[in-house]
């Protein structure tokens, strides 16, 4: 484990406790209550709801088993299926529960908007237990960060950073506490408001520090993320999860992974920490974005992660410090936005309700600005359906509305919101991913879109007239849209 020899600890010493606006903290918001009962399903049910558990069901594997969609409750219900395949768990001597009755039994007494909570359970004839939780229908942060697709701007992550926080925090102050143990990206996943939630509890204690279960589970996690300081069971506390959550930060800020043989050093820790502590925030940010253009909200986002990944687990801050820290950062960057929202509106004006024809451009992922096209100029979208943040870092502008460079989108590039374009068919359509310096016309009409980007009218016919219209509505809630 290469942290073993990181210096994080030297290396933060000019960083402040205080940055976070600590003294201003809130009242504690009560916590939200499950909704629902924790069902037990037929083991038969699960089973013909999956096809058998068939590969066209499958989600995804991991080191305890596989992830199944389902469609439950006549349709009503989409859930993931966690189907596991070991029974026991080598706990050294103590007794011993597999991760999926450990899953369950720690879900069955949590519930959070920030985790992926626990919707039932069923036993296999095996008396193995399957785990029924909340589908998260677009995929991991890992895939966002480390995919071929657009990398997530610099807003969306501090959201999912700080929604994470949100969750470990809760967990921490839970009683007794819930210690996750392997808080790492392909453990968030992203459900249908993309936000990001906390998942995979098989690894996770509750417990106090001097609970028998706590004293005498072995140390587990995921190397890259793991304390160093973790080596024994009575070494485990929150502070745990506190560096794992650290070195997440450190993948959000810098776009590698947390160990990665490409850089030198390979530790994301050991890379990053000294570049930290010298003040180059910018220089760890992830090329493919950019450094943050609000210098204060890198720096504390950069000065909380190495903060975390102290080697001295007393020394790292609690939780609600982080989410103090990362909502300052967070409020600077939704607040910077709006400074731009408002000083360009004071430039340029107010389109109409009249204008019929208004474009848009990024901003960035979270802010669409848009103009009318009969006077060029752009505002606020008032009065006009707007894009949201799940498409807006997929949302550019032509050249110009109308001009020989014709713009399509594919369905598959927008996720799950609306979007109203304007297409002219009069000509070849180049289907691509819009970038940054183009722009569009947006607008008023109910036609649709298939998943193989033909453009259609309600009734499916296919759409060849010039300027026409396109809306593609709210999708279902597989994710797709329709
Ligand atoms: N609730 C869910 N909704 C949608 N997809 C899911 C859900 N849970 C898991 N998956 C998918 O299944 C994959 C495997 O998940 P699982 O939690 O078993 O393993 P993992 O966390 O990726 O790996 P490991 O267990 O080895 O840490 C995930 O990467 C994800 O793609």
């Amino acid at each position: 484990m290469g942290y073993l020899s990181c210096n994080a600890e030297t290396a933060i010493a000019t960083c402040h406790s205080l940055d976070c606006e600590l003294l201003t903290r809130k009242p504690r918001k009560k916590h939200p209550r499950r909704p629902f009962k924790i069902a037990e399903f037929s083991y038969s049910d699960l089973r013909s709801a999956t096809n058998g558990f068939s590969d066209h069901n499958l989600l995804g594997k991991g080191s305890h088993g596989s992830v199944y969609k389902v469609h439950l409750q006549h349709n009503k219900l989409i859930a993931a299926v966690k189907k596991t395949k070991q029974t026991q768990h080598d706990t050294g001597g103590c007794t011993s529960t597999s991760p999926a009755d450990n899953e369950v039994e720690i879900l069955s007494h949590v519930y959070h908007p920030r985790i992926v909570n626990l919707l039932g359970f069923a036993n296999d004839p095996d008396y193995r237990k399957l785990i029924v939780v909340e589908y998260m229908p677009n995929g991991t942060l890992y895939e966002l960060l480390h995919g071929s697709g657009k990398p997530p701007g610099w807003v969306k992550r501090v959201r999912f950073v700080a929604q994470i926080a949100r969750a470990a925090q809760f967990l921490h102050a839970s009683n007794p506490p819930v210690i996750h143990r392997d808080i790492k990206s392909t453990n968030i996943l992203i459900d249908s408001h993309f936000n990001a939630r906390l998942s995979d509890f098989g690894l996770a204690l509750r417990g106090h520090v001097e609970d028998v279960k706590v004293k005498c589970t072995p140390p587990a996690g995921t190397l890259g993320y793991l304390d160093p300081g973790y080596l024994a069971p009575g070494d485990l506390s929150t502070k745990s999860d506190v560096f794992s959550f650290g070195i997440l930060l450190l993948e959000i800020i810098s776009g590698r992974n947390a160990i990665d043989m490409n850089y030198s050093p390979s530790s994301v820790v050991d890379w990053a920490v000294p570049a930290i502590n010298s003040g180059d925030f910018s220089g760890i940010c992830d090329p493919r974005i950019g450094p943050l253009e609000d210098a204060e909200a890198l720096r504390l986002i950069a000065v909380v992660a190495a903060r975390c990944v102290r080697s001295t687990a007393a020394k790292r801050p609690g939780m609600a410090e982080v989410v103090e820290c990362l909502n300052s950062a967070y409020k600077r960057l939704k607040a910077a936005n709006i400074q731009i929202w408002n000083n360009f509106g004071r430039r340029v004006g107010r389109v109409g309700e009249s204008s019929r024809v208004v474009r848009y451009e990024l901003l960035d992922e979270s802010t669409v600005r848009v103009g009318s096209r009969r006077n060029g100029k752009v505002s606020n979208v008032t009065g006009v359906e707007t894009v949201n943040n799940n498409i807006g870092n997929r949302i550019g502008r032509s050249k110009s509305i109308g001009s020989s460079r014709e713009t399509e989108f594919r369905p598959s590039d927008f996720g799950q919101n609306h979007l109203l374009w304007r297409v002219g068919l009069g000509r070849q359509i180049n289907i691509e991913r819009l970038s940054k310096s183009r722009s569009m016309g947006i607008l008023h009409s109910t036609r649709l879109v298939n998943n193989n980007g033909v453009v259609r009218n309600p009734n499916g016919r296919k759409l060849e007239e010039s300027n026409l219209l396109v809306d593609i509505r709210k999708k279902d809630p597989n994710g797709e849209i329709y």
